[in-house]
């Protein structure tokens, strides 16, 4: 079987920009020191590996390739370096290993998914945001105690939060100054999704409270029919405030994203 090196060529020739998503370094030498004419080449990876002269940062390796080429495209807009009507070659791997993929795809601004900005353009660092994914993730794959646990994390612009929501309990973050991402804090939030309501985090990832309920008003809030208190407590807190709200379901397993009220990301944990 040909490779696809075989054909990259044919396959790139005329588009505007090549997007080669987690290269390794030996892939994009050949890419690189092949002939790809006018073609900007763009890496788009958890790290610069490969000393990318275009680089976008992923947050998370998205299993999901959806996910993954909306992000790398909406990162590489926000960089301009593709706009409107460009034609991109991604490059990608969809089985394990090396790139296997090539996606063909015309740069479409009205169909912004938001999951670039999610992370870049929230309050909250993009470290921070990324942080409670992670966290979330972990809780998803692995449940509390081997049960399915659910959980919500609402993220940045944390005065205007609590203003929109109440103490179900004592805080057991009152008086420490500890950060998401933190070893140690990680255990402390998966011990306490056991218990009722929200965790709010500051935009530079303090912990402010556990135990909040949400209290946001609920109207314009566009999110799919079948969530229940949770979700929708979690996608109207980001419409009434600035913040981003990652959700665990207990039902379903999988995290969600809201912003702006709207849901912008589903991943599944276990492909995590
Ligand atoms: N307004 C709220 N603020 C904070 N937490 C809430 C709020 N409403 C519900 N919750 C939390 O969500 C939990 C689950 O509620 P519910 O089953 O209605 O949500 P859900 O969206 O279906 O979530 P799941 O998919 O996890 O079941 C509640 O036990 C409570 O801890
Ligand atoms: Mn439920």
């Amino acid at each position: 079987m040909a490779s696809l090196t075989d054909h990259l060529a044919d396959l790139v020739e005329d588009a505007d920009a090549v997007i080669l998503f987690s290269p390794t370094a030996s892939f994009h030498d050949r890419f690189i020191d092949g002939d790809t004419g006018d073609t900007d080449v763009i890496v788009a990876a958890p790290d610069d590996d490969v000393g990318a002269e275009s680089f976008v940062e992923l947050p998370l390796p998205f299993r999901n390739v959806r996910d993954r080429i909306r992000f790398g495209i909406e990162g590489a807009m926000d960089a301009s370096l593709v706009s409107e009507g460009d034609e991109v070659v991604c490059i990608a791997s969809v089985f394990e290993g090396e790139s296997d993929a090539i996606i063909r795809v015309t740069v479409d601004e009205t169909a912004n998914s938001g999951i670039y900005d999610l992370f870049v353009d929230s309050r909250a660092d993009p470290g921070v945001i990324r942080n409670v994914f992670e966290v979330a993730i972990e809780l998803g794959k692995k449940g509390q105690k081997g049960k399915p646990v659910g959980a919500l994390f609402v993220v940045g612009d944390a005065g205007k939060v609590m203003n929109k929501s109440r103490a179900l309990s004592y805080n057991p973050f009152e008086k420490s100054h500890v950060h998401v991402g933190d070893p140690i804090v990680n255990v402390m939030l998966k011990e306490f999704s056991r218990l009722d309501g929200a965790f709010v985090v500051s935009d530079s990832g303090k912990i402010v409270s556990a135990y909040r309920y949400l209290e946001p008003a609920a109207e314009g809030v566009d999110i799919p029919k079948g969530l229940g208190a949770r979700h929708m407590a979690g996608g109207a807190i980001t419409r009434d405030t600035n913040a981003t709200a990652i959700v665990l379901s207990e039902s379903d397993g999988l995290v969600r994203a809201f912003k702006g009220g709207s849901l912008v990301l589903e991943i599944d944990p276990e492909e995590y």
